[in-house]
């Protein structure tokens, strides 16, 4: 689906203070029914683009109509650092569920990558989207991929998941950070800042940009990370009771497999208790006979280099959550037993 960013108008963002307590107010009188919904989102090209997407299909199944609060969150304004050194994935979500706490907003949007593994109190994961494509994408002018490579040139990247992945395959390469939304990285690519850099896949798909993909590594090649190519829905934790009609509403947009599937791949990270600062790769599919295939990889602590990854697999009959989450905790044991241990940081 396209959307033309340029047209939509942005609630503003002054709707905290006495317009979020008028909210709360009505919902307090008619618990069923605000004048309107409100989509909590950050205001990145791609994150746009998503709640404008789910926008669109609540907007199908409720009576009021459907709005956007765009957020800067911390994690946006983190320009120069990597976010494994400044506390990770919950710096892109806090900001919103801070409105969904105040009443400002009924629910956020988000990428699932970016979700922390265990959500804060007071809030649930209530949906899991249809999942674009979770596969890691090459993007490069110059170079089909990264084996036509000569030594020493350079791949961009900020994500440790890839660069242990990249670095154990092609050692030869250098790699260097490479931080900012996708149009920041793109313009950094094409600056000739690097030879060639490694995106998701799903967001360069959804913004109308894939013909810059040169080449898709398959799942097996480059493991993806828990949750990639999936949008989440973030609820209070009292909608169900609070907001009956909105749970409903969000809830028949749940894609099944791709809730199992993403629910295995995040019950692994959980169970290392895993961090913005540990290199891991979780990615589960459903093969031809049914059952959930689920792969993943940890590398060394910070992505030391030098280090070889740990890999482990397995699959199951998985046809409920409880099943999914299983599966994920009996891999991870498995990755721990084959040598994952040792890559865990010294702190735990
Ligand atoms: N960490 C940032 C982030 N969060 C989600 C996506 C891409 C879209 C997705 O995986 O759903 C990206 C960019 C990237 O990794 O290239």
């Amino acid at each position: 689906m396209e959307h033309n960013y340029k047209d939509y108008k942005l609630v503003p963002q002054a709707i905290d203070g006495p317009a979020a307590a008028s909210i709360g107010r009505m919902t307090e009188v008619f618990p069923q029914a605000p004048g309107r919904w409100v989509i909590a989102t950050r205001e990145s090209r791609l994150a746009l683009w998503q709640a404008e997407h789910v926008k669109a299909l609540l907007g199908a199944r409720l009576a009021a109509p459907v709005e956007l609060l765009g957020m800067t969150t911390r994690g946006d304004q983190i320009l120069d650092r990597t976010l494994s050194k400044v506390g990770g994935k919950g710096l892109f979500v806090k900001e919103l569920e801070t409105a969904l706490e105040s009443g400002a907003a009924h629910l956020a949007v988000h990428s699932l990558k970016d979700v922390p593994m265990e959500m804060p109190a007071g809030f649930v994961l209530a949906a899991v989207l249809e999942r674009e494509d979770p596969r890691d994408a090459w993007v490069s002018a110059r170079h089909a991929g990264p084996a036509e490579l000569p030594a020493g040139a350079v791949i961009g990247t900020s994500s440790l998941r890839r660069q242990v992945q990249l670095a154990a395959r092609w050692p030869q390469l250098r790699i260097e950070p490479l931080r900012g939304n996708l149009d920041t990285r793109l313009r950094k690519l094409d600056e000739g800042q690097y030879d060639g850099i490694v995106l998701a896949a799903a967001g360069l798909k959804r913004l109308g940009l894939g013909d810059r993909i040169r080449a898709v590594f398959e799942a097996d090649q480059m493991i993806p990370a828990a949750g990639q190519g999936a949008l989440g829905i973030e609820l209070r934790a009292d909608a169900e009771q609070r907001h009956p009609l909105l749970w409903a509403a969000v809830r028949a947009l749940v894609d099944d497999r791709a809730w199992l599937a993403t629910h295995a791949e995040r019950a692994v990270a959980r169970a290392l208790g895993g961090s913005c600062s540990m290199p891991l790769a979780a990615h589960a599919r459903f093969a031809a006979d049914g059952r959930l295939e689920l792969h993943t990889l940890l590398g060394a602590h910070d992505g030391a280099a030098g280090i070889a990854p740990v890999l482990a697999d397995g699959r199951a009959e998985v046809r409920d959550t409880a099943a999914a989450e299983a599966l994920g905790r009996e891999v991870a044991a498995r990755l721990l037993a084959s040598g994952g241990s040792a890559l865990i940081a010294p702190a735990r």
